[in-house]
């Protein structure tokens, strides 16, 4: 017998507008991001309202997203926010995953590819993070829009599970769950689900929340 199509985790990323926050936490996504590096048109710091933010669905874990900022403005802000978790989308050390995992933080680290992407270099990093995420190298630390080739994580084979981002839409995802990808449990969703930058389209997004959390259809099996 076939095994069952794996459902797949869904964040969606970059959100700050109260109304938008709201429409999109009713699709149930298991995570909705937050971006507070200040050089991002989705800069949240100064749009969110806490209160808003705290009387959001448990089930929906709220993650702010950081770049190369200290341990201790990370715990400020996820305080001062109500928030569950911290993505590192910098250049941020084992060392600092672990004391933030260590202080309860759900921590998810981002690591960027380019046209390669060299496993061994996670390796210190196994046991200090809750995820992995796997974004497109671009101009920006993230947000680009652009997909790498998934392909390259055809043979990755540690514990620790990961998120797939850069450019993921609705024409892309049946591509992405066909691939069966070693590790691959969930996807995070940004501008292309945008009607402008930090705004999300609640309508596009409900019918590819629905096509992830069906999961890849399973592999056929050899006969
Ligand atoms: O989205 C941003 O503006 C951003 C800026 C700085 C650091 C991280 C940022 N986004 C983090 C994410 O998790 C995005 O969802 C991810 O980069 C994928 O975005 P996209 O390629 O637009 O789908």
């Amino acid at each position: 017998m076939n095994p069952s199509p794996k459902p797949l985790l869904v964040k969606v990323c970059g959100m700050r507008e109260s109304a938008n926050i709201e429409a999109v936490a009713d699709l149930r996504p298991d995570f909705l991001g937050f971006i507070f590096h200040p050089g991002s048109a989705r800069y949240a710091g100064t749009a969110l309202q806490p209160e808003l933010l705290r009387a959001l669905p448990e089930s929906v874990r709220k993650i702010g997203v950081f770049v190369d900022a200290g341990t201790v403005p990370i715990l400020t802000t996820l305080a001062a926010f109500g928030l569950d978790g911290a993505q590192l989308h910098g250049q941020e050390t084992p060392a600092q995953c672990a004391e933030l995992r260590n202080a309860g933080v759900l921590v998810i680290k981002t690591f960027s590819v380019g046209d390669s992407l060299d496993l061994e270099a996670l390796r210190p990093y196994e046991g200090t993070c809750d995820y992995y995420l796997f974004d497109t190298k671009g101009l920006a630390p993230g947000g680009n829009g652009i997909a790498f080739d998934w392909k390259l994580l055809r043979d990755y084979n540690f514990r620790t599970p990961y998120l797939l981002a850069g450019g993921i839409g609705p024409e892309n995802i049946a591509t992405l769950t066909a691939l069966h990808l070693p590790g691959l449990v969930g996807v995070d969703l940004n501008s292309r689900f945008e009607t402008a930058p930090g705004r999300k389209d609640a309508a596009r997004l409900a019918p590819a929340l629905a096509q992830l959390r069906r999961g890849a259809a399973p592999r056929p099996q050899a006969v």
